[in-house]
Parts: C-alpha cells; structure tokens; sequence
C-alpha cells in the first residue's frame, strides 16, 4: 500500500452550479434563464428534465453546508445565477437574489467554509439571449455591470472569484456541437462568442483590479487529454489540435495575449474568420490571481483525414468508463497540468471540478459508489505526481456535493458524493463522502 501525501496547505473542496442545483426557478424575484428555455425545448434534454426544483438547495442550502461542515470542506465553491440578480440581465436589481447569496455565504462563513463565487456557470439571463446573447459585445458590457455589482456588495466575504466556468462549453459546445444552452450549430458564432467571453473574462478582471477588491480573481477552463495513438507526426499534431482547442485557445490570450496561431490558422481553414477589436488582447490578458482547472477524462486518438472539425478519431483500448461514458484516464490530469506549467509558468492552480457519474441507489440508507472512490484515488494520485513535479497546486475541489441536473443528460447521470432523491429531496452521504471526508481529515490517503 502506498500513503498518497498532499501539502500542509492543501484546501479541499466541493463544487456546485445554480442552475444544476438551486430550484425556485420562479421563487425571488428570479428571471428565466437560457437554460430554463432550453429545458422546456422538447428534445434537448433527456427525459425533459429541468432544473425548476433540481435539489431545491434554494430552500435547503442550510441542509448542505451542514453536510459540508460535516465533510470538513476548506472550500465549496457555487455559482451565482446572473437572472436572480438582474432578472432582465441589466437595469434593475432583484435585491431577493442578493439576499439569498448573502444567506448563504453566511452560513459557509459561520461554519468556517470559505465561498469560491462562480460569476457565470452558464445561466444567461433569457433577455440578453434575446438580444444575441454573447454574440452581441453589450452583452460583454452587460456581464461587467453585473461582475461589479456581485464586487461591490459581497467585497469582504468572498475573496475567491471565477469569471467563468468553462468558456469551451459555453462557446463551442453550447453554439458550434449545440448540445448545451441555446443549441446552435455555427463554428463562426461559436468562435466569435468565444473572443466576447474572454474580453468579457479580462474586463471584469480590470473592474475587480480598478475597485481594490480584497481577494483573488482567475477563471476555470475545461480540458480534456488526447494522448497519439503512435509517435507518428500526424496523430501528434491532431492531439494537439483537440487539447489545443480546450487549453491554448482560452488560456494563450489569458497568459501571452495572443491565439494560438496554429488553431486560427486551423479555424481559418474552416472558413472563420474572427473579429477582435483594437484593445481586445490587451484586456483579455489582464494577469489573474489563480487558475481553476476542470478535468474528467481522456483518450487515446490519432489522425483522421477529415474527420470532425480537427481530423482525428478515437481509438478504442477498452478503458474502464464510469456510467456517462467517459473513459477512465487519470494520467491525462497529470498531462494536463504539467502541459499547463510548461506553457504558463507557475500559476497557481485549483482543481475546480473533477469527478465522476456513478449511479449507484441507495441500499439500506448506504451508497456503495465504489467506482467513485476509485476515480478520487487514481486521480488524485496524478495530482500527486503533479505537485511532485513542481505544479503549484493550492486545492482540489470535486465535482460535485450531491447529485444534480447534469446539462443535457437531466437527472439521469449523478456526479455527486451525496446521493439525491429526486422525488422527496432526501440527501444521502454515499461511502465516497466518508472517504473524502477522511482524506480530507488526514491530507493522505492510502492507495
Ligand atoms: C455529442 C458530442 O458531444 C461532445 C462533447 O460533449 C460534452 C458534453 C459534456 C461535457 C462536460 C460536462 N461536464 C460536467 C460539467 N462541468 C461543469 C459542471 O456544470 C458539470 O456538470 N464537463 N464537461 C463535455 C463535452
């Protein structure tokens, strides 16, 4: 057996999203959102599901910080919903939106859990998507206005923030694959929108800087590893262009202030052409305090000619996959990381998400989610080797606390360390929450 060891100053953390987990989606004061409308589209979501009550944590955030102290969490990290705020996206504000964050930011203070605040996690406010969403830059203008509203009035008791939760999503897959909020199918749109996000990121960053905010700022991208199926130049390149997509094309503009010339040339290639303004690069790459760093899972592939927009394919090597699909690939975490060092220097690092969908039920008021505590060990084993060689690593938050609406699978596909019933709302600790709860407690665990 082998003692897998963190830093002393290692936090440890859980992590949630509004529209995933909170309900009340037509309780105080809130606005629609474009996923209340992409949920209610018939067809997008599996089973339509919606996230109308989801685990009606609106009403039961108590419940959860109580299971939160009970987990010995350093950190939980949640997402504001922008339309509980400015239920029309700008002009006036819902001061019953304001009052629910500050109740629960309280209550994780008076439990010693500090709030990590996700500004947006993908709940654009239905009246900016009406006016072209994060196509149109006012909506760029429209974010700033709330960033330095949620600035102002929470400046004291957040001092960790995120500008966005995962800009790949919410451009690529939301607006060019179209499986997520609104659902188009435009590599132009998507780009572009991917360009407005990151201005939007580097704005809300200058505002946080112009305000004196106590506190860090950064943002959390997600990322993937493709690792080339042989040392052939092809199937190196087309790996590359897959993480590229995920990890240079937002982080390259953050930290160097320029695209990645190999995927605008590829994008070029494909007929984009992306319009940035005179100062755009300039404020995106506003220096962030900290990085979030989501990571679920990975491949073997190699080139393909033609194939999707990046001309590559998987190759099947009967990984063992957890119950939405995804193979089981922990040294891409440790990959991931390490590619993130040797390309940005030493910024330091939350893990924001990881984790895994296991859909074990409840037996006897117990959750025997072994596949879970497995994907925790291999994976925090990689983040082991990481900070061993040299990532400068300040947590490692899980996706998630407890079951919630999981985008287009709905309630189907359950990530968290406690189990949901849908139906009365029940929350059960399922056997990984005692695990983590232990790794947490001890900061090793035994592989
Ligand atoms: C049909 C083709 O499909 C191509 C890839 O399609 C997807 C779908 C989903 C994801 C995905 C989902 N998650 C977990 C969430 N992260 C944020 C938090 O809210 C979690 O719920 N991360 N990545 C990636 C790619």
């Amino acid at each position: 057996m082998t003692i897998i060891q963190f830093p002393k100053d290692m936090k440890w953390g859980t992590a949630t999203a509004s529209y995933q987990i909170e309900g009340a989606a037509k309780e105080g004061g809130r606005g629609v959102s474009i996923w209340d409308t992409f949920s209610k589209t018939p067809g997008k979501v599996a089973n339509g599901d919606n996230g109308d009550v989801a685990c009606d944590s609106y009403h039961r955030y108590e419940e959860d910080v109580e299971m939160m102290k009970d987990l010995g969490i350093d950190v939980y990290r949640f997402s504001v919903a922008w339309p509980r705020i400015f239920p029309d996206g700008t002009g006036e504000v819902n001061q019953e939106g304001l009052d629910y964050y500050h109740r629960l930011v309280d209550k994780l203070l008076a439990n010693g859990i500090e709030p990590m605040c996700t500004l947006y996690h993908w709940d654009l406010p239905q009246a900016l998507q009406d006016k072209g969403g994060w196509n149109n830059r006012e909506t760029i203008d429209a974010f700033v206005e709330y960033a330095t509203l949620m600035f102002n009035e929470f400046s004291g008791k957040i001092n960790k923030w995120l500008t966005l939760n995962e800009p790949w999503c919410i451009s690529f897959l939301s607006n060019y694959i179209g499986v997520h909020a609104p659902g188009n199918h435009d590599l132009q749109l998507a780009t572009q929108i991917s360009h407005h996000l990151l201005v939007a990121h580097g704005k809300s960053v200058q505002k946080f800087r112009e305000l004196g905010i106590d506190g860090e700022i950064g943002f959390a991208p997600n990322t993937t590893w493709l690792e080339p199926f042989s040392n052939r130049q092809e199937d190196i390149d087309a790996c590359n262009r897959e993480i590229g997509w995920y990890i240079e094309w937002f982080m390259d503009p953050v930290f160097k202030g320029t695209y990645p010339t190999f995927m605008v040339d590829w994008f070029k290639k494909k007929g984009v052409e992306l319009v940035i303004e005179d100062g755009d690069m300039e404020t995106i790459s506003q220096p962030v305090d900290f990085l979030g760093i989501n990571y679920y899972t990975g491949h073997i592939a190699r080139y393909k000619e033609n194939e999707g927009l990046l001309d590559w394919e998987l190759v099947e090597m009967n990984y063992d996959r957890t119950d939405i699909g995804w193979p089981i690939f922990p040294e891409g975490l440790y990959n991931v990381l390490t590619r993130i060092k040797e390309s940005y220097g030493d910024v330091p690092i939350f893990i924001t998400e990881n984790g895994s969908c296991y859909n074990d039920e409840p037996e006897k008021g117990r959750v025997h989610d072994t596949g879970r505590i497995n994907y925790l060990e291999q994976h925090l084993t990689a983040l082991s080797r990481a900070i061993a060689s040299g990532v400068n690593i300040k947590g490692y938050i899980t996706w998630s606390l407890m079951d919630n609406f999981e985008w287009a699978e709905g309630y189907t596909m359950r990530f968290g360390i406690v189990h949901v019933n849908y139906r009365t709302l029940e929350r059960t600790k399922k056997d990984s929450f005692y695990w983590y709860k232990q790794t947490i407690a001890n900061n090793w665990f035994e592989s």
